[in-house]
């Protein structure tokens, strides 16, 4: 992801700050025209990132800072804060109700990724337990309802639309009406774009609404525009009353931080970023949590939610019941690698699943990362099982190690077509999940209702800390950054700290 540069060209800039033996004048002003530079890179209006500097240097005034305060965390947590308030649009989105009619009207230029995010946002919520459905009220581009109905079907998602009917508004009402009565809680309606912002489309965008009455209108827009994303944000508002943006293309294009700060300057919140063409490249923005991540230092609230996505509900006490038994077999693996696919392309969370390397699935190689899991479960799928075992040890049940012996690697080598170089590997990487895991062994017995929001409320920073993997909790301040970022994560208090709470 671009973004990515940026959050690296900022935490630099700190970071070289840091290194300086004394925080000075002169230190300060170099952190700080880095951070412009980069801001500016990134297209966000010079406006912005002059009363960013002026508000940074007028909160920490080095001269009033006493020799004993830790300047590096001040002048942190003041950049932190700063970015936040760049990127916060000071009201909150309108949510959808889940298990009551929600229509949700999508609007925005053609080619802006209208048609993708619909189906991302339905596939999104199918998976949190939703009932969505698609609604195609887009007859001006022509093959906008195939690639609707291609995108629905894919994701198992039922679809409305017509070949031949021509007006938008009576197709949004059918499909509205259709889906009401099939009790479907998320109805979303694509709506036609134009290549340009012209009355026409603008006029269409009002009749729909009028009809369909929307509970929320997600305006979708192109990140590429950078900061001419204020003034497309505010046509759209003029015209329709939008109560969220989700801006696309976030892995494309360098000026992503241009069309963020932007879009909140017209106090519009954004709900989601797109950040590639497929279905599951689509990332709740939380302001905090993504200024946190941005600046490489984690997000251990989006973390806890992803814990809770790769496993789904219905396996949640299974798993804890292992855990805390500390039996963490070669099946629960096999098991949690199939969560893992299912989601897609994950490199990021993965590297923050307690044990799991970034580098099995480093960023920007999630293919070559989900072909080693998948290579991984072939080999898994050549062991003794209930269904193809004469052997009296099913290998898949089996949590000790010393049971892989010579003979076996090389039978399940046989069985799957692989070297047994890498079934080797395999048994190392298991050990070391095996490890991390069992680290958490217990905690599933805290979890009393079964779940893992209840795991993620009684674990504790020791806990946690054995749990991560070292590069991680180094991200995060080391112990007393960990310490410091739940304490604040269960008083539900300012996040603030997750950008601090280093040792020095
Ligand atoms: N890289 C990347 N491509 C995206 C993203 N979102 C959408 N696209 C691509 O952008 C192109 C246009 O997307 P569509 O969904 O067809 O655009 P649209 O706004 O519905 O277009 P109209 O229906 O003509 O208004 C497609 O090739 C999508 O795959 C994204 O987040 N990242």
């Amino acid at each position: 992801m671009v973004l990515a540069q940026l959050g690296g060209s900022i935490s630099r800039a700190i970071q070289q700050m840091s290194n300086a033996t004394v925080i000075d004048e002169k230190a300060l002003n170099d952190c700080l025209n880095e951070i412009t530079r980069a801001l500016l890179q990134s297209d966000v209006q010079f406006k912005l990132v002059r009363d960013m500097q002026t508000n940074i240097k007028k909160i920490v005034n080095l001269d009033d800072l006493a020799a004993g305060h830790n300047k590096r965390k001040i002048i942190q947590q003041a950049i932190f804060n700063e970015l936040c308030k760049m990127l916060d649009p000071g009201k909150p989105s309108f949510a959808p109700k889940k298990g009551k009619t929600n229509v949700v009207m999508f609007v925005g230029l053609q080619g802006s990724g209208k048609t993708t995010t619909c189906t991302k946002y339905a596939y999104y919520h199918q998976k949190k337990g939703w009932k969505p459905a698609l609604v195609c009220a887009d007859t001006f581009r022509a093959g906008a309802f195939d690639q609707l109905k291609q995108n629905a079907t894919k994701a198992k998602i039922p679809f409305y639309g017509s070949y031949t009917e021509s007006d938008p508004v009576k197709i949004a009402v059918e499909g509205v009406e259709r889906f009401k009565d099939e009790n479907c809680d998320l109805i979303i309606v694509d709506t036609s774009g134009r290549h340009k912002q012209e009355a026409s489309l603008f006029e269409e965008m009002r009749q729909v609404s009028e009809a369909t009455r929307p509970d929320l209108v997600i305006f979708v827009m192109d990140s590429s525009i950078g900061q001419a994303a204020f003034d497309q944000a505010q046509a759209f508002k003029q015209s329709v009353a939008v109560g969220a943006v989700i801006i696309t293309k976030m892995d494309g294009h360098a000026k992503g931080g241009g069309a963020l700060s932007a879009v909140a300057a017209t106090k519009s919140p954004v709900i989601f970023i797109g950040t590639g063409e497929h279905m599951d490249e689509f990332e709740v923005f939380d302001v905090k949590p993504f200024v946190s991540r941005l600046l490489g230092m984690g997000d251990l609230s989006g973390f806890m939610d992803k814990i809770k996505e790769v496993v789904p509900m219905d396996q949640q006490p299974e798993l804890l019941q292992k855990l805390s038994e500390g039996n963490f077999t070669l099946r629960v693996m096999y098991e949690q690698f199939q969560n893992l696919l299912k989601m897609g392309p994950i490199g990021q969370v993965f590297s923050m699943l307690p044990g799991f390397s970034a580098d099995l699935m480093p960023k920007g190689h999630e293919k070559e990362g989900q072909a080693k899991i998948k290579r991984y479960m072939t080999m898994m799928d050549s062991m003794t099982n209930q269904g193809n075992t004469r052997l009296p040890v099913l290998e898949l049940d089996n949590s000790n190690p010393k049971l892989m012996n010579e003979s076996r690697m090389m039978r399940i080598a046989r069985g799957s077509g692989r070297p047994v170089r890498e079934v080797m590997e395999l048994f190392e990487e298991y050990k070391r999940i095996a490890k991390a895991w069992s680290n958490m062994k217990g905690l599933g017995k805290m979890a009393k209702k079964g779940d893992m929001s209840s795991l993620s409320r009684n674990m504790n920073a020791q806990q946690m800390s054995k749990a991560l993997p070292p590069q991680m909790l180094k991200q995060f301040g080391g112990m007393g950054g960990l310490q410091n970022l739940m304490k604040q994560m269960g008083s539900g208090k300012d996040m603030m700290g997750m950008f601090g709470g280093g040792d020095k």
